[in-house]
């Protein structure tokens, strides 16, 4: 049993273990959760009771989470001086499986972002976003409902590693002297008063990114894997991802995937229409289409033609910008789940792809749907697939009813727009 310094965990419940490479989940588990700064309190208070009311109906008392909070952030610092104390990491290393609000990064300078570290403390290389559209959700696009994707954004490297120095400092100038003079770069336009920041992107950080979102297509038989990049100009970074995403799929899943290098090696050597029948015929079969597309392509298409995307694999940065944009398509970031997973050791750490929203904090107004999702990918990832489909159909009834917080509210004609918490309690009577 882990040591804590100041926190007592709960006395009921029982830890989620990982035994032979298996989540074991009893049927009173501790779960960590982190309320959040900002509008973390309001929303982590309405989507806390939609969560246990999902489970006590559905189980009839057999199955009950045992919340722990843990503290981060603003809240962290208040009680123990320390935006992230030790003793989080260590309940969230315990207990596996944990749930978040959104946390404060200040900009340019300050604190590095605790979301950041979090992911990288517990080696959560994966950063699972699904998303897609409910029926009714108000949306600036035509057609929301080819939206159908699960994003995976590689959540341990590339410039979220954070080596970076600022402008005018000793360290700054020393790197800038060092990639003069020792490695022969010229094309720095202003040195005198850049600041410098180092993108790290690895074969082992891609290769088990992209085999996450391989798996995970075979496992929900979907279409395609998309890797996302900017390869024609970070070419040993974006680039290299791209060729060694294509090399693994190909080396790891020869028999179930049928990749576009490969399409290309057919249309050198049998001409354009063998590389067409050749790809027509591993889609009959069920093989996954393992494609890539640079990223401000990217960008435009999934404006105009959507349905051509599914699993999509790329970097951290990237994946932070396809998120959000791809939220705003489905209707905005206030139902936009998501999750940082290490499929290896079985951590997780359920989290809203939305930040703390500051000017909203504290007015009970905000949409609780992302983490209500959050909470329902979290079921799911625990097994207890039945809680999670009860809480995603009270969730689209309830939307269906036109009763929705003040961001739908506002797009939608006849809507009777209510609280954080009303909207919990619309959920609940959904259920
Ligand atoms: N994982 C995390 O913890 C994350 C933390 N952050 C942090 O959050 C802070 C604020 O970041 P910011 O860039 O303003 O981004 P936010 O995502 O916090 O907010 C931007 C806008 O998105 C809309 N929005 C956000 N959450 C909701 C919600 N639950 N319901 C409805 N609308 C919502 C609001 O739009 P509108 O104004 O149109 O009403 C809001 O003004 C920063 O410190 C940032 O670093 C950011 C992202 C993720
Ligand atoms: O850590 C932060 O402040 C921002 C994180 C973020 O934007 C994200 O996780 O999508
Ligand atoms: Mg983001």
């Amino acid at each position: 049993m882990a040591q804590f310094q100041h926190y007592d965990p709960p006395k009921s419940g029982e830890p989620i273990t990982l035994q032979n490479g298996k989540l074991h989940v009893p049927d009173q588990p501790i779960v960590p959760f982190i309320e959040g700064d900002g509008t973390g309190p309001d929303i982590w208070a309405a989507s806390v009771r939609v969560f246990d009311a999902a489970v006590e109906k559905v189980y009839g008392g057999k199955r009950r989470i045992h919340w722990y909070e843990v503290y981060a952030g603003e809240k962290a610092y208040h009680k123990y001086q320390s935006w992230l104390p030790e003793d989080t990491l260590t309940a969230l290393t315990e207990y596996i499986v944990s749930i978040k609000g959104p946390l404060t990064t200040p900009v340019g300078g300050g604190i590095r972002s605790l979301n950041v570290a979090l992911r990288q403390e517990l080696d959560l290389y994966v950063c699972q976003r699904p998303v897609r559209y409910f029926d009714g959700v108000p949306s600036p696009v035509k057609h929301p409902e080819l939206v159908d994707m699960v994003i995976f954004r590689e959540n341990s490297e590339d410039i979220y590693a954070g080596v970076e120095w600022a402008e005018g400092t000793p360290e700054v100038k020393k790197v800038v002297e060092f990639l003069k003079n020792e490695m022969g770069v010229k094309k720095i336009r202003f040195p005198e008063t850049s600041g410098i920041g180092i993108k790290p992107v690895s074969k082992e950080g891609t290769d088990r990114l992209v085999r996450a979102a391989i798996e995970y297509a075979l496992k929900h038989k979907r279409k395609s894997v998309t890797l996302v990049h900017k390869g024609n100009i970070m070419k040993f970074t974006e680039g290299a991802f791209k060729n060694w995403g294509y090399e693994l799929a190909e080396r790891e899943y020869r028999d179930k995937v049928f990749t576009w290098t490969e399409y290309d090696r057919i249309k050198e050597e049998k001409g354009q229409d063998a590389a067409d029948a050749a790809q027509k015929a591993a889609v009959a079969e069920g093989k996954i289409i393992v494609k890539d597309v640079i990223a401000d392509a990217f960008l435009q298409q999934i404006l105009t033609r959507p349905a051509e995307y599914d699993v999509i694999a790329t970097m951290n940065l990237n994946g932070d910008y396809i998120s959000d944009a791809l939220a705003a398509q489905v209707g905005g970031i206030g139902i936009a789940p998501g999750a940082n997973i290490n499929y290896v050791t079985g951590h997780a750490v359920f989290e809203a792809t939305h930040g703390t929203a500051p000017k909203y904090a504290g007015l009970d107004k905000v949409n609780p749907g992302s983490v209500i999702l959050s909470g329902v990918m979290m079921l799911e990832y625990m097994g207890w697939q039945e809680a999670a489909d009860s809480i995603t159909s009270a969730l689209e009834k309830t939307i269906s009813q036109k009763t929705v917080t003040y961001d739908f509210a506002r797009l939608m004609e006849g809507a009777k727009e209510v609280k954080t918490s009303q909207f919990a309690d619309a959920i609940i009577a959904n259920l």
